[in-house]
């Protein structure tokens, strides 16, 4: 298949990688310093950007009727806005804040370990996030899936990343050089802890990830997640 990189940082040079190893064709590699021109021979395109031009991106590629995974974290407030003309064009988009095949995994526990927490009020529940220090957003976007899990299993009703209130979810930011990522949960309570721990060793796993799910979405329309690609709860 073609491909479009959209964004061509860290993770566009491993997801290229990867993508030439499975056969694949980069037809545009873009970033600031040029256009969107040639997108249009492309069958699908990868966003791995920033925050402030993610959703630019993604519309770009919508507009032109191409299908477009996105893992660029950092601008959910305008999802339902490319929600919205995904479904408008009859087009196809995946957002997922974590391609890993791995996270993908760790959240399926996190929702099992949430609901089944609820009922014991004596555990505390909270989060660490560790990345390296490059990263533009904060909390990152897999952080904020979990917790979102956890609002919806338990009497939580939001996340903080500071001065968190009694119904907030407590998420420890940490940046460190050259942390891929690393994400944990903790139930804490006055006599044991609980914990769980996603810890990336390097990119690879998000970028096949990411290619898979670009592999997955050619032909289909509509709004995916992981969920979809990976068949979970099927
Ligand atoms: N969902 C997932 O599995 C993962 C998501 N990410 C996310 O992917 C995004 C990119 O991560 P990295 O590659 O590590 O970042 P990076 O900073 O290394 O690369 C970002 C690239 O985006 C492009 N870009 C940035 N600003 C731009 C602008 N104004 N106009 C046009 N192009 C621009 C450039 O090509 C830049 O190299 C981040 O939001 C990060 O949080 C990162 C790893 C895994
Ligand atoms: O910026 C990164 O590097 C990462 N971003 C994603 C996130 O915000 O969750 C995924 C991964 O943790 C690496």
């Amino acid at each position: 298949m073609k491909i479009a990189l959209l964004g061509y940082g860290k993770m566009g040079k491993v997801i290229e990688r990867i993508a030439l190893e499975r056969g694949h064709e980069v037809v545009l590699k873009k970033d600031e310093f040029n256009t969107f021109d040639g997108i249009e021979n492309a069958d699908v395109a990868i966003d791995f950007s920033a925050p402030s031009i993610a959703v630019e991106n993604i519309s770009t590629a919508i507009n032109q009727g191409i299908p477009v995974i996105s893992g660029t974290t950092g601008w959910l407030e305008n999802y339902h806005k490319i929600e919205r003309l995904c479904n408008e064009k009859n087009a196809a988009f995946l957002y997922g804040s974590n391609f890993s095949l791995g996270v993908n995994l760790f959240f399926e526990l996190n929702d099992y370990l949430a609901k089944m927490m609820a009922k014991f009020k004596d555990y505390k529940v909270s989060m660490e996030e560790i990345h390296h220090t490059q990263k533009l957003d904060k909390p990152s976007g897999t952080a904020i899936s979990l917790a979102n899990a956890i609002i919806n299993h338990t009497e939580k009703n939001n996340w903080a990343i500071e001065n968190p209130k009694e119904d907030d979810v407590f998420i420890d930011v940490k940046r460190i050089d050259d942390v891929p990522g690393t994400h944990s949960v903790f139930y804490n309570s006055e006599v044991d802890l609980i914990e769980i721990k996603h810890i990336a060793h390097n990119r690879e796993g998000f970028a096949l990830g990411a290619v898979i799910a670009a592999e997955w979405i050619i032909g289909k329309k509509g709004v995916f997640s992981m969920k979809d690609v990976l068949d979970l709860h099927k």
